[in-house]
């Protein structure tokens, strides 16, 4: 009942913030910045070799022997593959529109639910694809601003997503890129946040709907999250822990009325990964006689190949091959359900900072993954625990 009549306000909040998504901020005072970090997508095919020059060239997220010359040629060797990827699913991805709409929303509802740092401006920052982050830090030093949230698009934290936007950020910030003087928080996790749990298990009730009412309870819920090399894992990165989080809190809100089990997608690469795949699963799945499912995507919150090709398109198809009637939770893309979470989070977050109960970053942040060797990692920490100062 609540989340219905947040949803209608937020759909109303969303309609206004359209008109003024690309409008400079109201004269007079500079905006409050929500930095929305991901990875970005390649939004035409064309842009598909440099998305991923930029990703083979990041040494926070996977470090190879001279990866200035290898990063090229690695580059060159995936474009075509994945450009056809891009191709089938529509042309590019869906991910700086999906970023844009719920930055815009949320930002609306947030003018309303903590005036007192209206009015805020959502600004994307991009790790691989434009707007990149150099960018994002031109338009905002022109926009005078002074105060940001570095707000990731990842609900669960990884080193190699969340902690290599920030090391770039931090980056870009030491030179003077954002301006001289902005004060900088972070929110940097919020997997577990129950408008996001909620939003989650509204698209698996959409998707559960579909089968027979005789059979639903037996429909294995399959949640899917992009894996992680087991070197990183093993240097202690959270990720894997926190999208279980996730995936037990989302089971609690369904009170569990459905078997499941998390395994995980898109490894690249011959080195070790995170198991069990996705689409390993399914085929065992099958052959145990488990013929209906839903794929659930849990830690990616807008659309992109993983869910539109490689979910739709390979694991959905090799399944029904298998005899599986499978279905998938939508992606939260526009779930007013999950801006008005967005909103929500930011709006603790800001109310927390300014009555002094949490300082820029978490607790959390603040400790580097045992096995860590990346000096910017440590650096990064404290100069965002600092307020970026
Ligand atoms: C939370 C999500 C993700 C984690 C964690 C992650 C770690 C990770 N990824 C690579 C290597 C590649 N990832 C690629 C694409 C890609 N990665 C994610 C998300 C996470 N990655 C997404 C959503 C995408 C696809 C973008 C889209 O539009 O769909 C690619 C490029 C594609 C390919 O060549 O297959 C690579 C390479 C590593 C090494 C890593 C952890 C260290
Ligand atoms: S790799 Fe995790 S803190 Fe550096
Ligand atoms: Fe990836």
């Amino acid at each position: 009942m609540a989340f219905a009549s947040r949803t209608t306000a937020a759909t109303r909040s969303l309609a206004r913030s359209f008109a003024t998504l690309h409008q400079a901020p109201r004269s007079g005072k500079s905006p409050t910045a929500v930095v929305m970090m991901n990875m970005g997508g390649p939004s035409t095919v064309a842009e598909t070799h440099d998305f991923l020059l930029n990703l083979f060239s990041d040494g926070d997220l996977l470090r190879l022997p001279l990866q200035r010359f290898a990063a090229p040629i690695l580059a060159r060797r995936r474009t075509p593959q994945i450009e056809q990827q891009y191709q089938e699913i529509g042309g590019g991805s869906p991910i700086l529109r999906y970023t844009q709409l719920q930055g815009a929303g949320m930002t609306a509802l947030l003018d309303e639910l903590h005036p007192e740092t209206a009015p805020h401006k959502a600004y994307v920052a991009f790790r691989y694809a434009n707007p990149l982050t150099g960018e994002t830090a031109r338009q905002m030093k022109a926009d005078g601003v002074k105060r940001a949230i570095a707000f990731t698009q990842y609900p669960q934290y990884s080193c190699s997503t969340t902690g290599s936007s920030l090391n770039e950020l931090f980056r870009r910030s030491k030179v003077g890129e954002f301006g001289d003087d902005v004060e900088w928080s972070v929110i940097d996790r919020w997997g577990t946040h129950p408008g996001f749990i909620e939003s989650v298990a509204q698209n698996i009730e959409a998707a559960l709907a579909k089968f027979s009412p005789d059979t639903r309870n037996d429909v294995v819920l399959l949640f899917s999250a992009h894996s992680l090399p087991m070197s990183v894992v093993n240097r202690g990165d959270p990720y894997v822990l926190e999208v279980s989080a996730s995936v037990a809190a989302v089971m609690d809100r369904l009170g569990h009325s459905n078997p499941y089990r998390l395994v995980w997608q898109s490894q690249v690469g011959p080195s070790a990964w995170m198991g069990m795949q996705t689409g390993e699963a399914l085929k065992g799945l099958a052959r145990l006689g488990k013929k209906q499912v839903v794929l659930v995507p849990i830690a990616f919150t807008s659309d992109h190949i993983e869910t539109l090709y490689e979910l739709d398109l390979e694991y959905a198809k090799e399944a029904r091959e298998h005899g599986i009637e499978v279905h998938r939770a939508e992606s939260l893309n526009e779930s007013p359900v999950f801006i008005r979470a967005l909103a929500d989070i930011t709006a603790q977050h800001l109310r927390d900072y300014s009555s002094g109960k949490v300082g820029p970053t978490s607790v959390q942040l603040g400790l580097r993954c045992p096995g860590c060797t990346n000096a910017t990692c440590g650096q990064q920490k404290e100069w965002f625990a600092r307020g970026g100062r």
